[in-house]
């Protein structure tokens, strides 16, 4: 790894947002290798607490709970540094989620709906996505969120079907002109 960008980074750490699909537990589990981080994935975290998957959580204690739970995992993490975490895609609509958040650096995959549909065709385990109408679901869901997901620190669009490698290092070439201003948000 750039040993500059370890320095730079202080051991902030690196919050994947995005839409289901957008790629935040693929990107970020090579994103943490790549800067020496560990990794976590808050969706993960709360499978395995639970005992049971994403979708039965929704089914048996609805999702209000399950957002509860995820807002409780995130205050957990963010009391320490050198991580890379992937969050759930609806971890923005929380506002309480957003003082969390800061304490790192927020980025944002912003992968175009017609991308998110091809890669989640087959996915029976998103609970949101089980609608007959996946494309006019994951649109409104993006409609309803785009305002939220564009809080991030660092926009990442990925315009075409691009590997996972080339978006982590488009995402590595973008930190420093952004690391400012967490950093800063640190020293106040
Ligand atoms: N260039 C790419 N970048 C990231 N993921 C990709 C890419 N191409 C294909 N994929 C695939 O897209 C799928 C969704 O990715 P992933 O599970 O990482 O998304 P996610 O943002 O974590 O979704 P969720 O919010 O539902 O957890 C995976 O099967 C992954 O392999
Ligand atoms: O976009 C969402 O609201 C979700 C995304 C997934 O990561 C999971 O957190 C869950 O399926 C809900
Ligand atoms: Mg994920």
């Amino acid at each position: 790894m750039d040993g500059s960008i370890k320095q730079l980074l202080k051991g902030v750490n690196l919050y994947l947002i995005g839409m289901m699909g957008s790629g935040k537990t693929t990107i970020g589990n090579l994103l943490a290798q790549a800067v020496n981080y560990s990794f976590i994935d808050t969706d993960e975290v709360i499978v395995k607490a639970a005992g049971k998957p994403i979708s039965d959580i929704f089914i048996t204690e609805g999702e209000p709970a399950f957002r509860q739970l995820e807002s409780n995992v995130l205050a957990q993490v963010c009391a320490y540094t050198k991580l890379t975490i992937a969050t759930g895609g609806g971890i923005v609509l929380r506002r309480e989620n957003w003082s969390y958040l800061h304490h790192g650096l927020i980025i944002w995959l912003d992968v175009p709906v017609e991308i998110l549909l091809e890669r989640l065709k087959e996915d029976q385990t998103r609970p949101l996505l089980q609608d007959p109408d996946t494309q006019n679901k994951l649109r409104s869901l993006l409609d309803e969120r785009y305002s939220l997901y564009s809080q991030a620190d660092l926009h990442i669009e990925i315009t075409q079907q691009e590997t996972p490698e080339q978006t982590v290092t488009n995402i590595l070439q973008a930190i420093p002109g952004v690391l400012k201003t967490p950093v800063e948000k640190f020293q106040n």
